[in-house]
C-alpha cells in the first residue's frame, strides 16, 4: 500500500553472541521524507539499518520495508532500495565512472550517470581506480551508486562523514532533491546540525532502543531559552546565578564556555549582561537561542564518552 510508511520497525531485537546490539527498537520512516537516526557510538544504528536493508536477520520484532519483509523478500526489495555502505562494495580496480555507468545500466529507469557524476564531482576522478580514490571520493561514489537506480527508499550510513564542505553541501542538495522527488531517505549521522537542517523526522537511539522521536522542532520545542557566552574560565557562578531571574541557572562547560538556561528571553539576556558589566567581565560571542538538537541529544544521552 502506497500510504504505509517506507519503513516500520517494531520491537526489533538483534544480538551478537552476548551483546544485545538492538533491544526492542521502534522506528518509522515516512515516504518522501528524510528520517535521521541519531545515537552515540555503539547505540545500534548500523545494526538496525542493516536489518532493514536485509543484511542481518532480526532475533525478534518486526521489520517492514516498503511493505515487505527484508529478510524474506530481499529479491523483490533490492531493485527498489538504494544502500550506501560506510565502505566497500566496489571492486578495487574498477574506475569510478565506469562503476557508476555500469550500475546505472542494471536498473530499469536510472538517473543519468553523467549528470549525477557531475553533481557529485566524480568526473574529475572518473578514470581513477576505486582503490586509488581518496576516502571522500569513495564516499561520493558510494552515494552515487546508492541513488543512481532511482530507488523509492535510500539508506545512507553517515553520508557526509569525512567529506569536505563542498562535497557536504552537494550531498545535502542531492538528499533534498531526492526528497522532492518523493524518495524516502533514512540516514544515520553524528552531525546534529545536519540532522536539524535536513531531517523531517529524527529518531534518537541509545542502548539499542529509540529513546525519543519527532521532528527537530518537536524535539527542541517547549524548552527554556539558552544563552551562551565565552569568557574567562572560572567566573563566579554562584554570584551570576544569584543575579539571574527565578528558575534560570548558569553552568560552565567546557572551561570558559558558559551556558545559561531559563525562561525569560530578554530579561535573561539583560540580567547576564548587567552582571557582566558589574563584574568587569567582557562576555564574548553571546548567543541566545532555543535549544539546538545537540543540546537535546546531550540531555537525552548524557555527556559521558561511550566505551
Ligand atoms: N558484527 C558484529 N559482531 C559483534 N558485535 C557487533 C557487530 N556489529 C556491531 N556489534 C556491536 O553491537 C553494538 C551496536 O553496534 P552498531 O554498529 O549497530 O552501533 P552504531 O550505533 O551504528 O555505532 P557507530 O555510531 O559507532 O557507528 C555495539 O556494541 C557493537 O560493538
Amino acid at each position: 500500500m502506497r500510504s504505509e510508511p517506507a519503513v516500520v520497525v517494531a520491537g526489533l531485537v538483534k544480538r551478537y553472541g552476548d551483546t544485545t546490539a538492538v533491544d526492542g527498537l521502534d522506528l518509522t520512516a515516512a515516504r518522501g521524507a528524510v528520517t535521521a537516526v541519531l545515537g552515540p557510538n555503539g547505540a545500534g544504528k548500523t545494526t538496525t539499518v542493516e536489518t532493514c536493508e536485509g543484511f542481518r536477520t532480526a532475533d525478534a520484532g518486526e521489520v517492514r520495508v516498503l511493505g515487505l519483509d527484508p529478510a524474506r523478500d530481499g529479491a523483490a526489495l533490492r531493485p527498489r532500495i538504494g544502500v550506501m555502505l560506510q565502505s566497500g562494495g566496489v571492486y578495487p580496480t574498477v574506475r569510478a565512472m565506469e562503476m557508476l555507468r555500469h550500475t546505472a545500466r542494471l536498473h530499469a529507469h536510472p538517473l543519468d550517470p553523467e549528470e549525477l557524476g557531475e553533481r557529485l564531482g566524480l568526473h574529475a576522478c572518473g578514470r581513477t581506480p576505486y582503490r586509488r580514490l581518496s576516502g571522500g571520493q569513495q564516499q561520493r561514489l558510494a552515494l552515487a551508486l546508492a541513488v543512481v537506480g532511482r530507488p523509492e527508499l535510500v539508506f545512507l550510513d553517515e553520508p557526509t562523514a569525512g567529506l569536505d564542505p563542498q562535497a557536504r553541501h552537494a550531498t545535502w542538495e542531492l538528499i533534498r532533491s531526492l526528497r522532492a522527488a518523493g524518495v524516502a531517505v533514512v540516514l544515520t549521522t553524528h552531525l546534529m546540525d545536519e540532522a536539524e537542517d535536513l531531517a523531517d523526522h529524527v529518531a534518537v537511539v541509545d542502548g539499542g532502543r529509540a529513546i525519543a522521536a519527532g521532528s527537530p522542532a518537536e524535539l527542541c520545542g517547549g524548552r527554556d531559552d539558552v544563552l551562551r557566552f565565552v569568557g574567562e574560565p572560572g567566573l563566579d557562578l554562584a554570584s551570576l546565578n544569584a543575579a539571574l531571574p527565578a528558575g534560570a541557572a548558569a553552568e560552565e562547560s567546557p572551561a570558559g564556555h558558559y551556558r545559561v538556561t531559563g525562561a525569560g528571553g530578554p530579561a535573561l539576556l539583560a540580567a547576564v549582561t548587567a552582571w557582566c558589566a558589574a563584574h568587569d567581565v567582557l562576555a564574548d560571542r553571546i548567543t541566545t537561542r532555543r535549544h539546538s538538537l545537540e543540546d537535546i541529544f546531550l540531555d537525552l544521552t548524557g555527556r559521558e564518552l561511550r566505551p
